[in-house]
């Protein structure tokens, strides 16, 4: 797929923009806070309905405004879909060929897009929190009913917690027992989503990782779940512990990821190099299973990741992407970019203000 037109209307510092995209590949260059990972930014918000560097949507919203707008045409194979959101003080509104979704589940995979950015890295040298939000993010574009069910999951887990706070005397064992049972029976489909998820990203970044690596490094990522065996008998298990403190010990919302180089953890013990190249194998692998869930690449935002690449891993990288992800690039200079293919577009950004520099077609 590719988006082939943005709108923003009061996004950050976009008072109002229209931008035509080339289908390959597409630069933006710029000093430093010109406006550029915004533009990023607001492809992301298209696709997620969500910032990927902020939970605070009220940041998205141009200073001294109440409300903004994201839309744009995505391309697929056979059809053209309009998407659109708006942001207002009473929430989101998605739009789907100018129809209003009432659920964002039902939204968000109409748009897919792979973000690599400098955080990518706290995937890998994070909290668990980060690795679980990665993971979640990711299912929830190729499967939104990966969004209900840990929706459910996490609405049933609040109201265990809650229950758990209520002096011991006037906890009913019954009533626990059905609230674990509803725990149980989501936990265990967010837990199968999870395991399906982590065993085909480790096959294929195990894959390219190999080849970035140029045939160095096995990289393999373990599914951490903290469930060993049988949910329901460790969460019965666990229920006086849970009671003491309040709150619920065993679950997926425990869930980790553990990355390994050569069987050593890349987390504690990689080098910046080996930490940099794992986050973007990972990242590589998600494009190539996204297309397989759904048939379609996605578009990917290289959101100022190429200075931090060197020559050859420059290289590897456009070639595994180029002519096959609509792709774009934020970068301060186009000096150090090496090997850019002859067809794409180069936008200058300056003060919020875009550019067309350069079109080849
Ligand atoms: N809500 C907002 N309203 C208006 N302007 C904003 C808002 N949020 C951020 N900005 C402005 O956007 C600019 C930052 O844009 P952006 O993060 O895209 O920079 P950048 O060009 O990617 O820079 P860098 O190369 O440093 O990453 C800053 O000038 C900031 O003041």
């Amino acid at each position: 797929m590719i988006i082939s037109e943005l709108h923003l209307n009061n996004f950050r510092n976009y008072s109002h923009l229209d931008l035509k995209f080339h289908p390959h590949l597409n630069i933006f260059v710029g000093q430093n806070a010109q406006g550029k990972t915004n533009i990023a930014e607001s492809i992301y918000f298209l696709a997620l309905t969500r910032s990927h560097r902020t939970h605070a949507d009220r940041e998205l919203i141009a200073w001294q405004q109440k409300e903004m707008s994201v839309s744009g045409t995505i391309l697929k194979k056979n059809t053209t879909v309009p998407l659109e959101i708006t942001l207002t003080p009473k929430g989101r509104i998605a739009k789907v060929n100018h129809l209003k979704e009432n659920r964002l589940a039902d939204y968000i995979g109409h748009l897919n897009v792979i973000m690599f950015a400098p955080e990518d890295l706290a995937i890998i040298k994070g909290a668990p929190s980060v690795r679980r939000r990665f993971i979640d993010m990711e299912i929830g574009q190729i499967r939104p009913v990966y969004l209900y069910d840990l929706m459910r999951y996490n609405k049933t887990l609040k109201e265990r917690n809650s229950y758990l706070k209520f002096d011991a005397a006037k906890i009913d064992p019954d009533f626990l027992d059905v609230l674990d049972d509803q725990l149980v029976e989501y936990g265990e489909k967010v837990m199968t989503h999870r395991r399906q998820f982590i065993t085909s990203l480790t096959e294929i970044s195990a894959e390219l990782h190999h080849h970035l690596s140029h045939g160095q490094e096995k990289l393999s990522i373990v599914y951490a779940q903290n469930v060993k065996t049988d949910f329901a008998a460790e969460l019965k298990q666990a229920r006086d512990k849970d009671k003491f403190r309040s709150q619920t010990s065993v679950g997926p919302h425990r869930d980790d990821l553990q990355f390994l180089i050569n069987a050593i953890n890349v987390s504690n013990f990689g080098s910046q190099g080996q930490q940099r190249t794992t986050a973007l194998s990972v990242k590589l692998a998600e494009i190539e299973l996204i297309y397989q869930e759904t048939g379609e690449y996605p578009v990917l935002l290289l959101d100022d990741v190429m200075s931090e690449l060197d020559n050859q891993r420059q290289l590897d990288l456009l070639a595994l992407v180029i002519g096959k992800t609509q792709t774009f690039i934020t970068t301060t200079t186009l000096d150090h970019l090496q090997h850019l293919p002859d067809k794409m577009t180069v936008f200058e950004v300056a003060h919020g203000e875009i550019t067309e520099q350069d079109n080849h077609d």
